[in-house]
């Protein structure tokens, strides 16, 4: 087996429930879709929300997808000044047998300006 992190973000438009659920499920999809992969192959995820988000758990939206049997946590992004705000975050652990260099990255709408490096 080899495990690999994948990295993903989206920027909500505003806080609020069922935009964070459609938003968190569009990206761990997105995540799913670009490495090729199908639930059973994830590990874990940890999401992030910046602290203006309040609405729900990202976690939530996950399990409502169906991902209940994979082990969930959210935290806080650092509240560094001025970085963009509304972002969802996540990391994902797969089973994923490509190296490295193969695993794709994801950012969606505004949070693709976090890292230009990996745009698609
Ligand atoms: O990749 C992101 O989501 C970023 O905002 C960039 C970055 C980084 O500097 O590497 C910054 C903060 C996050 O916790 C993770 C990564």
């Amino acid at each position: 087996m080899t495990v690999r992190a994948i990295r993903g973000a989206t920027q909500l438009d505003i806080d609020e429930r069922d935009h964070l659920f459609a938003r968190t499920t569009e990206l761990v999809l997105a995540v799913l879709e670009e490495n090729s992969l199908d639930t059973g192959s994830l590990i874990s995820i940890l999401f992030t929300c910046t602290p203006d988000l309040v609405s729900d758990f990202p976690a939530a939206a996950a399990r409502e997808m169906g991902l209940g049997d994979v082990p969930l946590m959210c935290a806080t992004e650092v509240a560094v000044p001025g970085a963009l705000p509304r972002v969802v975050r996540l990391m994902a652990h797969a089973d994923l047998d490509v190296p490295r260099a193969d695993v794709r990255h994801v950012y969606l709408h505004g949070a693709t300006s976090l890292r230009k490096d990996l745009a698609q």
